[in-house]
């Protein structure tokens, strides 16, 4: 437990020294390290301090955000408005999760789960949802998610585009639902997901990368992407945080598999349009 029991930027230093003290005095008695943040916490200091604290980045590995929606009570936090440049901790933790659990499904009715599971996959279309009663999920789940591994994103890029406001499916019911809900309370913070089958040129996507998080990196919270890119016969993976861009070759694409671009971005004010834009810019 750190100091105050509260983690948040504010602690970010206490957090540092108890994950050093950990992984030096105690290294050969844990195999993973869960940090249950209060239900206020910002997920983004504690992400950035697990990735980017040069010590503790070089001793922990972050494995996954998972976020526990608490489906009886989770609308009105989502809802709830803050003054301005203030976040909405509860939209933010769903933003970066890298799986959600909605939890205490008994207690909502099938038509509430829908609605609230749409809600969910427009601030987060990335993140596998599993429902729950009394937080009951497999371990698998919750453990060795490798949300952050460019292998795993090679073989597990999960897109959700039911909610992706330029989507083709789903059916009229849905889209009735969406944009009455979106209207009646729409989020600034979303998710877009480009699926295009075509071929790249890397250098253009590097460079379209770069000035996206030049201009957009504060407000780019996640994003990943399995790219099919000119002169290779491999995969290119990608993930990001913020600023932080990471990203290298994966697994060969098969000789009849449909070379297919999956990227999915989730941030704050996204501009839609202008991320299709670019992608088609990347083009070869
Ligand atoms: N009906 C129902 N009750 C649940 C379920 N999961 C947890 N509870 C009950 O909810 C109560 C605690 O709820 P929470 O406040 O969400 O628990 P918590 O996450 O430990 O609380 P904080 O960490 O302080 O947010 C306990 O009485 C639990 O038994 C569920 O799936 N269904």
């Amino acid at each position: 437990m750190v100091n105050n029991g509260c983690l948040c930027c504010t602690v970010r230093g206490d957090l540092v020294k108890m994950l050093l003290e950990l992984v030096k005095k105690k290294r050969d008695k844990f195999d993973h390290i869960v940090i249950e943040t209060t239900g206020l916490a910002k997920p983004g200091p504690v992400i950035e301090t697990i990735c980017s604290d040069e010590l503790v980045s070089r001793y922990v590995k972050l494995d996954g955000v998972v976020t526990m929606v608490d489906s009886k009570h989770v609308l009105q936090h989502l809802d709830e408005v803050k003054p301005r440049f203030v976040v909405n901790e509860a939209v933010e933790q769903v933003a970066y999760a890298d799986r959600i659990i909605l939890n205490k499904i008994d207690l909502v009715s099938e038509d509430e789960l829908k609605g609230l599971t749409m809600r969910i996959k427009h601030i987060n279309g990335m993140a596998p949802i599993k429902l729950a009663k009394y937080g009951s999920v497999d371990m698998d789940f919750v453990l060795g998610v490798g949300g952050y591994d460019l292998e795993r994103i090679d073989s597990e890029v999960h897109i959700d585009n039911s909610c992706s406001s330029m989507h083709q499916h789903g059916t009229a019911q849905e889209h009735h639902q969406r944009h009455h809900h979106d209207h009646v309370h729409d989020s600034a913070v979303s998710s877009v997901s480009i699926v295009f089958e075509g071929m790249l040129d890397l250098d253009e996507v590097d460079d379209w990368l770069e000035r996206l998080i030049e201009e957009k990196g504060d407000d780019l919270y996640r994003m990943k992407g399995v790219l099919s890119v000119t002169g290779s016969d491999q995969r290119y993976i990608f993930q990001g945080v913020h600023s932080l861009l990471d990203g290298c070759p994966g697994k060969t694409w098969g000789p009849d598999e449909k070379r297919i671009n999956k990227l999915v971005f989730i941030g704050r004010n996204l501009d839609e349009t202008a991320l299709r834009k670019g992608f088609k810019g990347c083009l070869a």
